[in-house]
C-alpha cells in the first residue's frame, strides 16, 4: 500500500512579542501572540526527512523579534504582511505564507485621574486579530477581526413563533436578556487601508448594531452586525460572525413565595446556541480569509 502527503503547513504558534516604545518618561505598549505558518515544495521533509527546504520554526520565530526591533510592530495586519512576504521572497520552497496575529490589549492606568506614563492594566480578555496570506504569485489576502467581545443587552430582545414539536419545551418569550461573545473575521478587498481607523470603525460599528438592534433573534441581530460593518468600511467586503448565545434565564422564585419581575437571573455556561453566519456584498468569489467553522 502507498501513501500521498496531502496539503500541509508548518510553523511556530504562541509566539509572545511584547514591545515597548519609549517616548520620554511615556511609554506605549504593544502585546501580540503570532503563529506563522509555511507551506511550500516540502515534499522529502515529509517522505524522507531531507530538510533543506525547511526553514526551522525557531527561524521564523526570531525573524519575528528581529522584525519588532528593525522596523517596529505598528498595526498587526501591516506587521503581518511584512513578515509574510519575508518568507515568501527570501525562501525559494516557500510558496505560502500566512502570519495570524492576535493583539492583547493593555490599557494606561490614571491614578487620581491622571494618565500613568509606564503603568498599564491588561482590560478585558478581548482581543483584536488579523491573518495575512501571502503567496509566491504575489497574492494578498488580509483579514481583520476580534475575539471574545462579550456584549450583553438586559432587554430588547424576543424570542417567539419558532416551531414547536413533541421535544420543544421552550416557553415563547418577548422579554428577555441577549449576550454574547463576538468572534469576528472580517477580509479586506484592499491594501490600502488605514488598519487602526479600519478596525476601531467596524468593531464600533459592531458594537453600535448589538446596542441598538431591537432583537427577535440572534440570528437577526448577526446580520444587523454584519450589516453595520459593511455598510461603515469600505474596504470589507465579507464578514463572518460566531456568536454563541450566553442565555440568562429568569430564576423562578415562586418557590420561597418571591416574584421576579426580570430582576434574578441564572447565567449558565453550557449547553449553549451557537449562532453563526457570514455577510457580504454582492460578489462571486467566495471568501479566503479565516473561516469559523
Ligand atoms: O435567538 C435565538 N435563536 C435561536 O435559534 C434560539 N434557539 C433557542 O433555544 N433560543 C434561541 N434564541
Amino acid at each position: 500500500m502507498s501513501f500521498t502527503l496531502g496539503a500541509n503547513q508548518y510553523g511556530k504558534a504562541g509566539i509572545r512579542l511584547v514591545s515597548v516604545e519609549r517616548d520620554g518618561d511615556r511609554h506605549f505598549v504593544t502585546d501580540f501572540t503570532v503563529a506563522t505558518a509555511l507551506a511550500g515544495r516540502l515534499d522529502d521533509t515529509h517522505y524522507t526527512g531531507d530538510n533543506s527546504a525547511v526553514l526551522a520554526t525557531d527561524t521564523q520565530k526570531n525573524t519575528v523579534y528581529a522584525f519588532a526591533r528593525e522596523y517596529g510592530v505598528g498595526e498587526p495586519e501591516a506587521f503581518g504582511l511584512r513578515l509574510a512576504r519575508h518568507f515568501v521572497k527570501t525562501q525559494e520552497p516557500i510558496y505560502h505564507a500566512r502570519i495570524r496575529i492576535e493583539q492583547h490589549t493593555w490599557e494606561r492606568l490614571a491614578p487620581h485621574g491622571e494618565p500613568a506614563p509606564h503603568s498599564f492594566v491588561r482590560s478585558g480578555g478581548e482581543t483584536r486579530r488579523a491573518e495575512v496570506i501571502v503567496t509566491e504569485e504575489h497574492d494578498v489576502s488580509v483579514s481583520s477581526g476580534l475575539g471574545d467581545l462579550t456584549v450583553l443587552n438586559t432587554t430588547n430582545s424576543e424570542f417567539h413563533g419558532f416551531p414547536r414539536d413533541k421535544y420543544t419545551t421552550l416557553p415563547e418569550t418577548r422579554e428577555r436578556m441577549l449576550a454574547t461573545s463576538v468572534e469576528a473575521w472580517w477580509d479586506h478587498s484592499s491594501e490600502d487601508v488605514d488598519w487602526g481607523k479600519s478596525y476601531a470603525d467596524a468593531r464600533d460599528a459592531l458594537v453600535t448594531a448589538f446596542a441598538s438592534t431591537y432583537s427577535l433573534s440572534l440570528q437577526q441581530t448577526l446580520f444587523s452586525m454584519g450589516s453595520h460593518v459593511l455598510r461603515k468600511c469600505p474596504s470589507v467586503d465579507e464578514i463572518r460572525l460566531s456568536l454563541p448565545n450566553k442565555h440568562h434565564n429568569l430564576v423562578d422564585l415562586t418557590p420561597f413565595g418571591l416574584d421576579n419581575p426580570n430582576q434574578v437571573y441564572v447565567a449558565p455556561t453550557e449547553p449553549y446556541g451557537l449562532i453563526q453566519g457570514t455577510v457580504h456584498r454582492e460578489r462571486e468569489l467566495p471568501s479566503a480569509g479565516p473561516q469559523l467553522w
